[in-house]
């Protein structure tokens, strides 16, 4: 995929992403202005990419929010500035995240960082497991202990990257050995309520998507609710265009079913912008009428549509209940009816500055309710 290509994809999907909007190390007081004046500073989450130099933190931003392939991030310059990237990445994910550089002496007197880390939702810090990692672990110590005193809110999250060149065994060695030491550094500092999370990441690999759908899907009030409406629909996967999932039913992801959906995401909108965009810039890649069906070798089938501007909804199904396509598309319509709702219901939430409370998707009206009956009486639940 050439290099314009992306960006013409990554432009045509995402409205809002100033790619190359960054601040200096040189610029601190700038950032630190825009911080306190940017509007949407205080509704939207903010996510902190933090780590050693050459860890990788922009290589997974790069991968995941601007669809740059793995080997082309082997030519990234080092950073030297902070970029912020603001993801616009659905109605329920929008949140801004600050890549640092990784020689940016974080706490040099002169730069508030108390600041930073109060609008914080999640900081993942990446650890590069192909290296020595014990100065990675004695960093991690000294950011996670200063950002938990400044707002305890923060989910920690701990990317141990690049296993892609680790045996399974040595794989979970790693892991384990990473765990160990930073929880006891934890415990000697008697910070014991400090929770670190641990994720085994790769940019070569559907990992780095899965540990960020995890990371992203901490941030959202209202998942609860949508795993509810999954769980009452359908067996399948809710996803945005970044490959991140939002909600699953219940049932346990298998990394092979997540692999499937996200390739499919890539075939749609990869075909469609390639194909389907007009010259007028006017037009969308993935709009209300994208849609796709697989029939698998296996007698399922893949099913991809659109439920928002940015998010898809993507099912596996047995061929068998594939044949009831009316029943599937009139839950399909309740499950897009009953979506926006909650995102009316959340939007005008936060307008009104209220939190949003997850409830149960029979309460939040009409179209949920007769979601549920309909889906009861016949939807198939099974996933492959
Ligand atoms: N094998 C492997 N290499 C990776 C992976 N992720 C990143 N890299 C490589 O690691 C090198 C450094 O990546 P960067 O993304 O520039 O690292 P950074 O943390 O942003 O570095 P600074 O900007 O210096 O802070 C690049 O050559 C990447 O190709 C991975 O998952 N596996």
């Amino acid at each position: 995929m050439s290099i314009e290509y992306e960006e013409q994809l990554a432009g045509s999907l995402v409205d809002s992403f100033p790619k190359d909007f960054g601040y200096g190390v040189e610029n601190m007081d700038m950032m630190q202005e825009d911080l306190e004046n940017s509007p949407s500073a205080d509704s939207k989450p903010r996510i902190l990419l933090m780590g050693l130099r050459r860890s990788g933190k922009s290589s997974i931003q790069k991968v995941v929010f601007h669809k740059m392939s793995p080997n082309e991030t082997l030519f990234l310059e080092s950073t030297n500035k902070i970029y912020k990237d603001d993801i616009s990445g659905s109605s329920f994910v929008n949140f801004h995240i600050w890549d640092f550089p990784g020689q940016v002496d974080f706490f040099d007197p002169t730069f508030d960082y108390e600041m930073i880390f109060r609008g914080t939702g999640a900081l993942i810090f990446v650890i590069d497991a192909q290296d020595d990692y014990v100065e990675a672990l004695g960093r991690l110590h000294l950011t996670v202990s200063r950002a938990f005193r400044v707002n305890p809110e923060i989910n920690f999250e701990v990317f141990i990257h690049k296993v892609d060149g680790l045996s399974d065994d040595h794989k979970i060695e790693t892991q384990r050995d990473i765990h160990q030491r930073a929880n006891d550094d934890l415990a000697d500092a008697s910070l014991e309520k400090l929770h670190l999370s641990f994720y085994l990441t790769s940019i070569y690999d559907h990992s780095i998507f899965e540990a960020f759908s995890k990371v992203v899907q901490k941030l959202i009030p209202q998942l609860p609710t949508l795993e509810n409406l999954l769980n009452i629909f359908i067996s399948c996967i809710f996803v945005n265009i970044f490959k991140i999932y939002i909600a699953t039913d219940s049932s346990p992801v298998d990394m092979q079913s997540y692999e499937l959906c996200c390739d499919m995401i890539d075939v749609v909108i990869d075909v469609s912008c390639i194909y389907g965009l007009k010259d007028d810039s006017n037009s969308n890649a993935y709009d209300k009428e994208s849609l796709a069906i697989i029939k698998l070798n296996n007698t399922t089938v893949l099913y991809l549509k659109e439920v928002t501007k940015f998010l898809a909804l993507v099912c596996i199904l047995r061929e068998e209940s594939f044949e009831r396509k009316g029943l599937i598309d009139y839950n399909f319509h309740c499950f897009r009816k009953a979506i926006h709702e909650v995102f009316e219901v959340s939007s005008s939430t936060q307008r009104t500055g209220a939190a949003v409370h997850s409830s149960h998707p029979s309460s939040s009206g009409n179209g949920l309710a007769r979601l549920k009956s309909t889906a009861l009486n016949g939807t198939p639940r099974s996933l492959v």
